[in-house]
């Protein structure tokens, strides 16, 4: 299990995160939702080490997180981060050995990822020559290239097209399965509500709603607000 307990963390007057305490359970995938500025970012650089927290936690299975437990990780961060020039194929093996695998070991996952996607025809282009959402699903590979007890994915659905994403989900869902625990974020309600099993919503750094999908959908049955209006228009023609 992932937690973070009671984590600080400032940015000059900003608390991007506020005391934030939630925990992410293996073999789920669970959502990270919140608006613009409300701290997953941090949350998911802090698991990474990017960023240091000036107060709280945030442990593996118990303990402190430490660069043996990061290899075996995966993270797609916000920015992403391939190496444009570099090959694709060449790229992921590349990474992979920055983990600690070895290159056959990293080439067989590689390939079969690549194959999954539909990019083994890509292998040896140039990572820039590919379009965004191709690009996207490199990235995605080069987070599961260690084959990661962990997964953290920042926005991993942003610009993909409905069959992309569709793949995507479908991926997360299969890891999760498999055992890893998956935790993404993303903006996107009804993929979040169709995908996944808990969900974390944060606001200003803190957790304001947490839990098991079911059990939080069970606790507000009315899910559904009908608005009328009598009156004029309001829209102008
Ligand atoms: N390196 C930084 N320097 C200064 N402020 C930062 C830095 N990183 C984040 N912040 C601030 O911390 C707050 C939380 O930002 P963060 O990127 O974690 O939010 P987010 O929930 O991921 O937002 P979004 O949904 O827009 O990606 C914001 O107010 C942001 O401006």
């Amino acid at each position: 299990m992932l937690a973070f307990d009671s984590a600080v963390k400032r940015f000059g007057p900003v608390a991007a995160l506020d005391g934030c305490t939630f925990g992410v359970r293996p073999g789920r995938i669970t959502g990270f939702l919140g608006p613009n500025g409300a701290g997953k970012t941090t949350a998911m650089r802090a698991v990474f080490g990017l960023v240091r927290l000036d107060a709280g936690a945030v442990s593996w299975q118990g303990a402190p997180i430490t660069g043996a437990e990061r290899a075996r990780f995966g993270y797609m961060p916000e920015e992403r981060g391939l190496y444009p020039r570099m090959r694709v194929r060449e790229q992921l093996l590349y990474l992979g050995q920055l983990c600690g695998r070895t290159n056959s070991d990293v080439g067989r996952i590689a390939d079969r990822w690549l194959e999954r996607l539909g990019l083994a025809d890509r292998a040896a282009d140039r990572v820039d020559t590919l379009s965004h959402g191709n690009q996207q699903r490199v990235q995605l590979i080069a987070a599961l290239v260690n084959e990661p007890e962990l997964l953290v994915l920042d926005e991993p659905f942003s610009g993909l097209d409905p069959i992309a994403m569709a793949a995507m989900a479908d991926l997360l869902a299969e890891l999760a399965a498999a055992g890893a625990t998956v935790l993404f974020s993303s903006h996107q309600l009804d993929l979040v509500e169709d995908l996944c099993e808990d969900v974390v919503i944060i606001d200003h750094g803190r957790v304001v709603l947490a839990g098991d999908l079911t059990d939080l959908r069970a606790a507000v049955p009315q899910r559904f607000v009908d608005i009328r209006y009598r009156g004029p228009s309001p829209v102008r023609r």
